[in-house]
């Protein structure tokens, strides 16, 4: 997308939820990494969790991280933004459910709800996936959920089990 064509908002902190489980997982998400820190001001990067595949059918383990940015590109823009990024970093032609080298996620945007047919913010399955809410925790603790105003660390501690999430001895910077 040109960037002259991009809708601007006031800036906002985003947090996008990154997973890989093809290929070079960790080259994959330093790549994506370097690609969203073009437009977007990458604030903090979590730690890289490895972990179990959940919603998908049997496949390998995934490597996962959030990134906190700052970003006056409105959400609408944003998606459309990351969906090209997955494609120049190699989603191929991976359906949902399939393995993929990389799959960008908008997890929150600042404190506001989006609820439309291609997105929905904050992202549907982010309060029982411990593998956006674990690394979520270590940046932002404290920061309520939009919609239930639940601490991303109480939302972590009621998924009460978050076995199969490990810590990957390697990180990634922008
Ligand atoms: N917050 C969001 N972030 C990214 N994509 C979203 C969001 N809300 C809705 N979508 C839509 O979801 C569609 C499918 O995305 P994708 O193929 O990455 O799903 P998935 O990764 O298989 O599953 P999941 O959404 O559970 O992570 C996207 O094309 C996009 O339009
Ligand atoms: N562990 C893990 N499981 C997943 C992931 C992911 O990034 N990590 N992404 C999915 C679809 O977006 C489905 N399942």
């Amino acid at each position: 997308m040109d960037n002259n064509e991009l809708k601007l908002t006031s800036a906002a902190t985003a947090y996008l939820g990154l997973g890989s489980n093809l290929g070079d997982r960790l080259a994959n998400l330093e790549r994506a990494v370097g690609l969203l820190s073009r437009p977007l001001k990458i604030l903090r990067i979590s730690p890289v969790y490895e972990t179990e595949p959940v919603d998908v059918p049997e496949q390998g383990k995934f490597l996962n991280l959030v990134v906190e940015a700052q970003t006056h590109i409105a959400p609408a823009d944003l998606l459309k933004l990351i969906k090209g990024m997955e494609q120049v970093v190699g989603r191929g032609k991976a359906g949902s459910g399939q393995p993929r080298i990389i799959d960008i996620d908008i997890l929150l945007y600042g404190n506001i709800r989006v609820n439309s047919e291609n997105l929905v913010i904050p992202h549907p399955r982010l309060s029982r996936r411990a593998f956006v809410l674990r690394p979520l925790n270590d940046l932002v603790p404290k920061l309520r959920h939009p919609g239930n105003r639940k601490t991303m660390a109480e939302l972590l501690l009621a998924l009460g089990d978050i076995k199969g999430v490990y810590i990957y001895p390697a990180s990634v910077s922008p």
